[in-house]
This record gives C-alpha cells, structure tokens and sequence, in this order.
C-alpha cells in the first residue's frame, strides 16, 4: 500500500479525509493554503473554519510549505476547488517525481476548457507524470460523516487497473469501503453532473414541491446525466454505481450538502449571488452548471434539468416557469436514447 498521503485544502473534504486516514494508521500530511490557519490547526487540532468539533489527531502533520508536502509522500490527493485546480496543480508541477500516484478528489468540470479533472490533471502534469498515475476518488461521502467515521462508499477510478487498486488500498479503511472501476470518464462526469441536479432538488424542496418531484428529479436526473455520460464514452453501468445513482441520491437527499441547501435558497425566493454570499464554503453545482450545459450542447444532448437550473440560476428564470416547462414536455417512452447512442 501507499505508505504515505498527502492531501492538498484542508477545507472540509480534506480535513476530514486526513482526520479519517489518521485514525486509521496512515502517515497523513494536511496542506493548507494559508499559513495561519495551518499554524491554528497545528496549535489547536481543530478546524473550526471547515470542520468544526472534530479533532485533528495529533499524528496528522499540517503544514502550508508546498516543498514539505510534497515531499512527505508519494500519493497526493487534491481537495480544491475544481475551478482552481489547474492554477493549483501548476504549482505542484515543479515538485511532481515519476513514483507519484496523483488523485482528485475535487468533482467537477473547468469551464471554458470543458475538462474533468483527471484531463485538467493530465493537461498540466504529462509527459512529466505517467497518465497512468492519474485518478479520482468520488462517490457519496459528505465530510461531516466521514469526520465521524459514518460508514460510507466511495470509487477510486483509474485508466490503470493497478493505479485504480492502489488508489483503492491507500484509502480503504473499516468505515471507508472503497470500489476500483477504470472507467475514470464515467465516474468523473457522473460525480460532477449531479451536484447540478442537487441544486434542482434542493430549489424543489425550496418552492415546496414534494417529495414525488424530488424522486422525479433524482431518476431522470440520472437518465440525463447518462446520456451525456454515453455520448462521452462513459460505460452505462456506471451510472448505476457510487459516483452515478449514489452520489446523486446522497447530494439530493442530505442535510449535508451545500449544493442541495444553496438550491434551497433559491428555491425560497433569494437570488444566486444573495445564496453565495451567504456561503464560505464552496457549491461547484453552480460552475458545473455552466460547463455541463455547454459539453451538452457541443454534443447535442438533452438534459431538460440541467437546462432549467442553468435558467434559473443564470437567466432569472423562475422555477414555477421551469418546473412546468419540465412537465409539459413532449410524451417519451421511459428509456429513449437518442439514436447516435442507442448501439452502446
Ligand atoms: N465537502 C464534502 O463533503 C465533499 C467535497 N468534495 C469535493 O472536494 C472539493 C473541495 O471541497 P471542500 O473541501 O468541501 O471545499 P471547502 O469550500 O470546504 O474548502 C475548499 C478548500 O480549498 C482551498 N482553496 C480554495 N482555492 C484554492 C486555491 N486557489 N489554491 C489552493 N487551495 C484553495 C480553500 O482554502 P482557503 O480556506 O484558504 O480558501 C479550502 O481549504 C470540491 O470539489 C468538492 O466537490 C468531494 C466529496 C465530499
Ligand atoms: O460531493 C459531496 C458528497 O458526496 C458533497 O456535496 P456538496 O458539495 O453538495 O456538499
């Protein structure tokens, strides 16, 4: 196994995973960004920014000196946002050796380049790393649960079989039950795509629809989600694992999720920039929105809830509009494809 981890952001997700591998006896350093707060953690041994109540145990080293990070280990996981990946992973570049296994766990997709993280990754650190030695990790894992050693499931995705194990092995725990897939596009557009559908289901529970819309949402969520997942070249059977139907049904249903609560927001009547402003911490559901709507339109996919969040987010469209525009739609048979992916 890995001997050693380090994860870059101790923002809620990385505080919690260096939390939950620490007490599972793994050599875990916590890089973070800003060197008073690593100092704070280091004195203090809690997060309160990110995190709060949970302890930091001791064995977790936090530090804010890329150099030191990176050279205490050879699998650095990335918990940034995803916006801010590449410019981040530009100043790792330097550091990087031909050993390191590098994983996101950052869900979403670039605007503008339109990439998963795995190719923001591939784009910035070959030919200098394999791109082999790239994966995500993804999947239904709030961080306050696994903070608290809630039981949860998660997917390492890799080209590699090897690496996708390795990455497997590095983080699978007794509370932390990890699966391999190598469908790393698969897992990578489905656990980015449904923190849109989250903000849809969180504006439902916001207007009030109940809870037969919020299923609606959740199954067509995924119908729509797949078929931009197949016109990619994902597998479908990978909407049916933990970074496709799991991701999308934790984010939709948890009082956890911030993408689920700032669509909430919405939902009650506040505007986008009111929702954000009122949030420290970060929603990727609205960025995504933006790129998943356009690789949809660059390959001519439907996707009618993602379409109607990118309306009232973006164009002041109200949700009553897009709700009946949802529901008015033509008749369709339950498991149409459109033809160009019916072979798959
Ligand atoms: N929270 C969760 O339950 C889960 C989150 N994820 C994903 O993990 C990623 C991170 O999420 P999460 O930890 O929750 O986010 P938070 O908002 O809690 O924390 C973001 C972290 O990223 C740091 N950061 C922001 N911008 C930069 C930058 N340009 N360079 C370096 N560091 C930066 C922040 O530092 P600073 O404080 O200095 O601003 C902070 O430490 C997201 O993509 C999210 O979707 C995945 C699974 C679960
Ligand atoms: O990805 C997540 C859970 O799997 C976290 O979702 P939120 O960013 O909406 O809190």
């Amino acid at each position: 196994m890995s001997a050693s981890i380090t994860i870059y952001g101790a923002g809620s997700w990385g505080t919690a995973l260096a939390v939950h591998l620490a007490q599972s006896g793994r050599s875990v350093t916590l890089w973070a960004r800003r060197s008073d707060q690593a100092r704070a953690i280091r004195e203090n041994r809690y997060n309160d920014e990110y995190l709060p109540g949970i302890e930091i145990p001791a064995d977790v080293r936090v530090t804010s000196d890329l150099k030191e990070a990176a050279q205490a280990s050879n699998l650095w996981a990335l918990a940034v946002p995803s916006q801010q990946l590449r410019s981040f992973v530009m100043s790792l570049k330097p550091l990087i050796r031909p050993d390191i296994v590098v994983v996101s766990l950052a869900k979403g997709i670039e605007n503008d380049s339109l990439m998963t993280m795995s190719q923001v990754l591939e784009d910035v650190l070959v030919p200098q790393l394999d791109r082999s030695r790239i994966g995500v990790l993804y999947g239904p894992s709030h961080a306050e649960e696994v903070a608290e050693g809630r039981p949860t499931t998660v997917v390492a995705a890799a080209h590699s079989p090897a690496v996708a194990e390795e990455i497997q092995e590095a983080f699978m725990t007794d509370r932390l039950r990890v699966y391999a897939n190598t469908d790393v596009i698969g897992v990578e557009i489905g656990g980015s795509a449904k923190n849109v559908l989250a903000i849809a289901a969180g504006i439902s529970d916001g207007v009030g629809y109940g809870d037969n819309a919020k299923a609606a949402l959740v199954t067509r969520g995924i119908a729509e989600i797949k078929r931009l997942g197949l016109a990619l070249g994902a597998k479908s059977m990978t909407f049916a694992g933990l970074a496709g139907i799991g991701d999308l049904v934790v984010t939709c249903m948890s009082q956890h999720s911030r993408n689920r609560g700032l669509g909430e927001q919405i939902g009650a009547g506040k505007k986008l920039e009111e929702a954000l402003a009122d949030m420290h911490m970060v929603a990727e559901g609205v960025k995504t929105t933006q790129s998943i709507h356009d690789l949809a339109q660059r390959h001519h996919i439907e996707m009618p809830i993602t379409e109607a969040v990118y309306e009232v987010l973006f164009n002041d469209r109200r949700p009553h509009e897009m709700m009946e525009k949802l529901m008015t739609r033509s008749a369709k048979r339950e498991n149409w494809l459109p033809e160009v992916l019916q072979e798959r």
